[in-house]
């Protein structure tokens, strides 16, 4: 049998999602299907024409076309939602629940149709709740349904240590826990450059200001771009999700899952660790938190399940 290349539909052809379709196909990860509105399909078609052009100078085979069309999705292995609207200065993400549930929701309902075995990486905001929503609108199992926070709240936390520390991001580790909010939790104890807990190289005041800077790192953009938020860290970290799938790589990534009983929530959709791998989400991890760690999640999570009571049909 011929081996297959995979097949990757992005669906919001905005900022976040044209972004992610041009890092897929640079990466080859598979054929990449840019989905917009109808009202939008030459647009959306002229992106992905440009993207495509873009790969004679840059090398790289896979092919992307734009669509409004459902039925050029069928069968994707992966599917993104970056459908939907983003905030200005001056908004909440929980200021978007309303208008992205029902696009979220609709768009679900076409993707349950036509890519059913697909595993569905959600970005459209407030995410915890997008994710909540998009698993009850699938009925897909719990693995095959994910949400991005944690790559990018451990991103901007790691690049804000490398930073301080003047050292590369590659030996910059740790990463992001609970909501994709201002309450999100960074574990500065699981956090290290090169082996080293940074705890030993930076003082308390800077680390607690690093902190700080990661909650509202997604406003801080929103407030330098003025109409709009991040795309480009966002596209980055949905592309190193879905490079984990399709490689099967297994690796250890903060995402958000449907928690069961794991850190003592039920029913909530939450970023966590988890081994990210051909299956989608294969593990969750549970970490031993300390009295101050859990009690900042417990307000991460009763925030989440805030805004999913809003979105619960
Ligand atoms: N979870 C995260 O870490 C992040 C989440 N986001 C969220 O991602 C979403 C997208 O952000 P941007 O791409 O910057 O916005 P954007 O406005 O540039 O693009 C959104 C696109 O979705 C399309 N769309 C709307 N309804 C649709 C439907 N029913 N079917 C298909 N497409 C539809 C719009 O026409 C538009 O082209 C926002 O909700 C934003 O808050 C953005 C960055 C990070
Ligand atoms: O801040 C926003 O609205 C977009 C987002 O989620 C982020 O960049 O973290």
């Amino acid at each position: 049998m011929a081996i297959q290349r995979k097949k990757i539909t992005v669906v919001g052809a905005g900022f976040t999602g044209a972004t992610t379709a041009l890092m897929l196909a640079q990466k080859e990860l598979g054929d990449v299907v840019l989905l917009d509105i109808p009202q939008l399909e030459n647009p959306t078609k002229g992106k992905a024409l440009d993207m495509l052009e873009a790969s004679p100078v840059q090398g790289f085979d896979s092919s992307i076309i734009g669509t409004s069309n459902y039925e050029d999705t069928a069968d994707s292995d992966i599917v993104i939602i970056t459908a939907g609207i983003a905030r200005k200065p001056g908004m909440s993400r929980d200021d978007l629940v309303s208008t992205n549930a029902g696009i979220v929701r609709s768009v679900c309902e076409n993707i349950k149709k036509y890519c059913p075995e697909s595993i569905v990486i959600i970005l459209s905001n407030p995410v915890d709740a997008m994710t909540y929503a998009a698993y009850e609108a699938l009925g897909f199992p719990k693995n095959r349904v994910i949400g991005q926070s944690g790559v990018l709240d451990t991103a901007r936390y790691c690049t804000f240590i490398a930073q301080e520390l003047n050292v590369s991001v590659e030996d910059v580790r740790g990463f992001v826990l609970g909501g994709h909010g201002d309450d999100m939790v960074p574990l500065v104890r699981y956090s290290n450059v090169g082996g080293i807990p940074i705890e030993k190289l930076i003082s308390a005041e800077r680390i607690e200001a690093i902190v700080q800077r990661t909650r509202v790192g997604g406003g801080e953009i929103v407030n330098l771009l003025g109409n709009g938020s991040a795309y480009y860290a966002p596209a980055a970290s949905l592309v190193q999700m879905a490079e984990a799938i399709i490689k099967d790589k297994k690796r250890i990534i903060p995402v958000i899952a449907l928690l069961e009983g794991e850190y003592g929530y039920n029913n909530l959709f939450l970023g966590v660790p988890t081994i990210l791998g051909g299956n989608g989400i294969e593990k969750i991890f549970e970490l031993e938190l300390t009295p101050e760690e859990k009690a900042a999640l417990d307000k991460s999570a009763e925030s989440v399940r805030n805004v999913i009571q809003v979105v619960s049909v």
